[in-house]
C-alpha cells in the first residue's frame, strides 16, 4: 500500500494544530497510489488527505505543483485544494518529509471503463487545458525524449529478463521518436498522468481531478495520447475506437485541435507508451523485495506500443469515420 512513512499520533496532533481545522478524529493510510504517502485525515471540521512527499516527488517541484492546484481550484476546476495553515502556508514538514494537507474530493474512480466515461473526460481535460491558459509558473517535462533515454539507460542491461528483445525494441523505438517527434504544436501544462485511477466521477459524471504530481510543460495534445493510452484499450488488449472516439470529439467541443495536433497523435501516443513503458520497467526491476507497492505492468505498455507501430495515420484507428471531428 502507499504509506511508506508512519506517522506518530503525537506527530500528527501537532502538525494537525498549526491549522485551523480542529482536531484530529481519524487518520488512516489510504492504500492506493504509487508515488507518496497518503491519509485520510478526519478532523473536527471534516475530511481532507494528508500526503507526505517521498523521494521520487522533488522538493523544488512543490511550489509548481501546489500553485497549479490553487490555479485550477480558482478556475473552478474541481481539484484538491492545499490547505494553508494559521500562518498562511500551505508547504510545511512532517516526519522529515514536504507534507500538505488538501480538500477531499468525493467520487470513486471507474474500475469498469464505458463510453460514457470517456465522453465525460474529454470536456473536462480540454477544460483543464484552457484553464492554464495564464498559469504562470513552468515545470519542464522531465519524462520526455531526454528522460525516457536516461530511464532506458539505466534499464537496458537487464530489460530482456522482462521481455525477449526488450531491450532493441526499445532503442530502435526511442531512434524513431527522435526522428519522428512533433517540434511545435500548442502547448502548455498538462496533467500528464491522467489514468482512470486519477479522475473521480459520481455516477457516470465527472466530479474531480487528482494527482497533479506530474504536471508540466508539454504539448496539449499529448495529454490526449496520454488518456487514449490509458481508457481506450480493453483489458484483452483491443484498442476501442468508439471510446477514443467519444474522447476526442468531446475534447473538441471545448478545445478544438488544430490539424497538426491531430497528424501528431500516432507518433504521441507511441511516446506515450514508451513513457509508462519505461518507468514501469524501472520500477518492475528496482523493486525491493517484500515493498508495500505492487509494481504495475510494463508488459501492458508494450502491447499498447506495439499496437501504435502498426498505425500509420488516424484512419487507423477507425477515428475518422463520420467525419464528427475535424481533420
Ligand atoms: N483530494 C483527494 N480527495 C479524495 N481522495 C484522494 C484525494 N487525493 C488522493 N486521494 C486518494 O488517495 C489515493 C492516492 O492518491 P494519488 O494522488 O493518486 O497518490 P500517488 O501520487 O501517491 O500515486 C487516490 O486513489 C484516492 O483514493
Ligand atoms: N499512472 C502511472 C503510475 C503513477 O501512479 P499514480 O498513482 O501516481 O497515478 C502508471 O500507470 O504507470
Amino acid at each position: 500500500m502507499a504509506v511508506y512513512t508512519e506517522v506518530s499520533d503525537e506527530d500528527l496532533n501537532a502538525f494537525v494544530a498549526q491549522y485551523d481545522l480542529g482536531g484530529v478524529l481519524s487518520c488512516k493510510g489510504i492504500a492506493e497510489g504509487v508515488e507518496n504517502s497518503n491519509f485520510l485525515l478526519v478532523t473536527g471540521k471534516g475530511p481532507y488527505i494528508l500526503t507526505l512527499y517521498e523521494k521520487r516527488t522533488r522538493r523544488e517541484d512543490l511550489p509548481f505543483f501546489l500553485g497549479l492546484m490553487e490555479h485550477l481550484a480558482d478556475k473552478g476546476i474541481a481539484c484538491p485544494l492545499p490547505v494553508q495553515g494559521k500562518d498562511g502556508k500551505a508547504l510545511r514538514e512532517l516526519c522529515g518529509r514536504p507534507a500538505v494537507i488538501v480538500t477531499f474530493l468525493a467520487g470513486m474512480w471507474p474500475r469498469r471503463i464505458t463510453p460514457q466515461h470517456c465522453a465525460e473526460l474529454g470536456p473536462a481535460l480540454a477544460r483543464l487545458h484552457l484553464a492554464v491558459a495564464d498559469f504562470r509558473m513552468e515545470r519542464p517535462n522531465a519524462l520526455s525524449l531526454g528522460g525516457w533515454k536516461e530511464l532506458f539507460e539505466k534499464c537496458a542491461p537487464r530489460a530482456d529478463e522482462v521481455a525477449r528483445n526488450l531491450r532493441a525494441t526499445l532503442e530502435a523505438e526511442l531512434a524513431a521518436l527522435e526522428a519522428h517527434w512533433p517540434r511545435a504544436l500548442p502547448a502548455g501544462v498538462i496533467h500528464a498522468d491522467l489514468f482512470p485511477d486519477n479522475v473521480f466521477f459520481r455516477g457516470n459524471t465527472l466530479s474531480g481531478v487528482i494527482d497533479f504530481y506530474f504536471a508540466c510543460n508539454d504539448f496539449l495534445v499529448y495529454d490526449i495520447a496520454i488518456c487514449l493510452n490509458a481508457w481506450c484499450f480493453e483489458i484483452d488488449g483491443s484498442f476501442n475506437a468508439t471510446k477514443a472516439r467519444l474522447l476526442l470529439t468531446s475534447y473538441q467541443k471545448v478545445r478544438p485541435l488544430s490539424k497538426d495536433e491531430l497528424a501528431a497523435l500516432p507518433w504521441l501516443c507511441r511516446g506515450s507508451a514508451v513513457r509508462f513503458l519505461l518507468t514501469r520497467l524501472y520500477d518492475w526491476l528496482n523493486h525491493p523485495p517484500g515493498a508495500f507497492v505492487k509494481p504495475k505492468d510494463p508488459l501492458e505498455y508494450l502491447r499498447k506500443l506495439r499496437f501504435h507501430q502498426t498505425v500509420r495515420g488516424l484512419g487507423d484507428y477507425c477515428l475518422d469515420d463520420g467525419g464528427s471531428y475535424q481533420v
